[in-house]
């Protein structure tokens, strides 16, 4: 099975790279980059074929990691080598199956996913909508192209915008917290990598409590929230400038904006 990956940016880089992990063979990946610098390093770091994206259509899977607003014509180049029964994934966001399916020949399973860049250290977690023609084995194949980076689930589409406001976009909120955290502590009068060190374990700890307590994350911050003292302070003032609110709000912007890439650009 040969597995081709069309558009080696961030997303296409972190999906390929969580392939290799999983042990598929390199002579079994081929990249489609218009970028001939960046084909050529990434040739040299995985020891991946590189050739035209006309080339990589013919792939028994062909995955798209193309901007959203690159896909149109990226479908037209590479429609004339895809054939009824073959697997395209597309990480796009806001494209639908359906728009998808009517820019290629009857009968390519489509499948719609939305990953996340933690896929490069192998912690991704991606959610996976199938479009109308997608056999079990081929949904299977799909998924593997994206479990192989972390966790994978398969979500109705109409909860890919919902989904792309939580997770796929989710990696930035964190690291926008861990920025303001360690400017903040800077300010307090740490040294920048004696701040950025407290953050990371405190940021890595807390995850991992998360995940490894499996407790609700009002239990875990009220553990942290003794009576009267330094955390309650800090979390009134939070309230104060409704971060709450602001995530909502934020998230809100992000959910709209995937369903406005689904009409154009
Ligand atoms: N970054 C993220 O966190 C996530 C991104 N996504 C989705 O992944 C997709 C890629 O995003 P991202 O990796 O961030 O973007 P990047 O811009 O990093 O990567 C896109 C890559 O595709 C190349 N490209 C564009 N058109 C073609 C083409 N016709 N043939 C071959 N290569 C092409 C671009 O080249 P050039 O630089 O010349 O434009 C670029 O190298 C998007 O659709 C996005 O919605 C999904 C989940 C998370
Ligand atoms: O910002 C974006 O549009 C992409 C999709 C989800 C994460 N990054």
């Amino acid at each position: 099975m040969v597995t081709a990956i069309i558009g080696a940016g961030v997303m296409g880089e972190a999906i390929l790279a969580g392939l290799i992990r999983a042990g598929r063979d390199a002579s079994t990946i081929l990249v489609g980059e218009r970028r001939p610098d960046r084909g050529a390093e990434l040739a040299q770091k995985y020891g991946v074929k590189v050739v035209p994206n006309v080339e990589a259509a013919v792939a028994d899977t062909v995955l798209l990691a193309v901007k959203p607003q690159d896909l149109a014509a990226t479908l037209i180049d590479i429609a004339p080598n895809l054939r009824a029964g073959q697997v395209l994934v597309s990480v796009a966001a806001g494209k639908s199956t359906a728009w998808i399916e009517s820019q290629v020949p009857a009968g390519v399973a489509v499948v719609r996913a939305m990953p996340n860049t933690p896929a490069l250290v192998g912690e991704g977690m991606a959610g996976l909508s199938r479009g109308s023609s997608v056999t079990d084995a081929q949904y299977a194949e799909a998924e593997s192209l994206l479990s192989g980076s972390g966790q994978a689930i398969e979500i109705p589409e109409y909860q890919q915008d919902a989904l792309t406001a939580v997770s796929g976009s989710g990696p930035a909120y964190v690291f926008y917290v861990v920025e303001a955290m360690v400017e903040a502590g800077v300010q307090l009068g740490l040294a920048r990598d004696v701040a950025t060190a407290l953050v990371q374990q405190t940021l890595y700890g807390a995850a991992t409590m998360l995940r490894e307590t499996r407790t609700h994350p009002s239990v875990l911050r009220e553990q942290v929230t003794s009576p009267g003292g330094t955390t309650a302070a800090a979390l009134r003032k939070l309230d104060e400038h409704g971060v709450r609110a602001a995530f909502s709000s934020a998230m809100e912007a992000c959910r709209d904006r995937s369903r406005e890439l689904a009409q154009g650009s």
